[in-house]
């Protein structure tokens, strides 16, 4: 009996490429997941770790981002089979290559009627909420409504700056007057029960004109700060909306960093992102009425749970 080495293969999974291009006013977006896992003769990185054979995972990372550029990235299958056959024609050890990709879809947001040219929305659904809180007897009762949603996941390509910012010894962030804006938004809308009672709010239309004015918000604001976009996607909302008392906002700043390009003598003029996944920074912001009515128990869970 003896112990043998079985099949192997081995590469860099969850290339988080976001491609885009602009080279007209509106610009196009290809986000993507890419898997590389090469095989061929190596065997001996296994049985004895002599690496002389073996293309660092690294190595096929590098390649990945920058065929996005170099080759394109616009059908992931040529963009796949353009990979692939990279490392089986050109890196001797390499037999076989298997490249996995996965697209994720996004589509233009709608501004006041019309696709909008570099902002863009998930596709699929966000998910809307409601927490309703009634308290007291039947002549003497009480309520309080509360609408929203969740994962509305927003990015736009360009009309974002981060500059200005306080620095001491340990900020290594570089400013920036051009970058991609994304989150994944989470708001939640206190209403207050106009005159008419609750009866008299039409709660479809409402949610959606929200969701609409924030998307409108989102894309037409000349961003300085994610901060800045909040707080004026909130004020928004309050203006068109004169029944909401106050809405809150949780905004994780899904962070799109400029791949380096230059060791490979590639140009990154803002086209080829890496999507980073975590941390994140997370900004958080409740924009209300001064003379909102007292929120009571509206946001309460009983014992303090989140
Ligand atoms: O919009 C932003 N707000 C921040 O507070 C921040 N901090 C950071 O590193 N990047 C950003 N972006």
């Amino acid at each position: 009996m003896s112990i043998v080495l079985g099949p192997h293969q081995y590469g860099k999974a969850e290339n988080r490429i976001v491609r885009i291009y602009r080279d007209s006013p509106r610009h196009e977006i290809h986000d993507v997941n890419v898997s590389t896992a090469l095989r061929g003769a190596f065997d001996a990185a296994h049985l004895t770790g002599d690496q002389a054979a073996v293309l660092p995972t690294d190595t096929q990372k590098q390649t990945a981002y920058s065929y996005a550029k170099e080759k394109g990235l616009t059908s992931i299958e040529t963009y796949g089979l353009e990979l692939a056959c990279h490392f089986v024609d050109d890196v001797a050890p390499v037999s076989g290559a298997r490249i996995e990709i996965e697209e994720y879809a996004w589509e233009r947001a709608v501004v006041d009627g019309a696709e909008h040219d570099f902002t863009f929305v998930r596709k699929g659904q966000e998910v809307r909420t409601a927490a309703i809180t009634v308290e007291g007897e039947r002549d003497d009762q009480r309520s309080w409504v509360i609408g929203g949603f969740k994962d509305l996941v927003l990015l736009k390509t360009t009309g974002s700056e981060f500059h200005g910012f306080l620095e001491d010894d340990y900020t290594v962030l570089q400013p920036t007057t051009d970058r991609i804006m994304a989150t994944s938004l989470v708001a939640q809308w206190r209403f207050f029960e106009p005159e008419g009672g609750w009866a008299s709010i039409d709660w479809e239309a409402t949610y959606s004109g929200i969701k609409a004015t924030m998307t409108a918000v989102f894309a037409n604001l000349h961003s300085f700060a994610l901060q800045q976009t909040l707080y004026e996607m909130g004020k928004a909302v309050l203006e068109a909306y004169p029944f909401l008392a106050e809405i809150r906002m949780s905004a994780p700043n899904k962070h799109h960093f400029l791949y380096d390009l230059s060791p490979f003598g590639v140009t990154n003029d803002n086209e080829v992102f890496n999507a980073d996944d975590r941390p994140y920074g997370l900004i958080q912001a409740s924009v209300l009425r001064d003379d909102a009515p007292d929120a009571g128990p509206a946001w309460t869970v009983a014992g303090g749970f989140a």
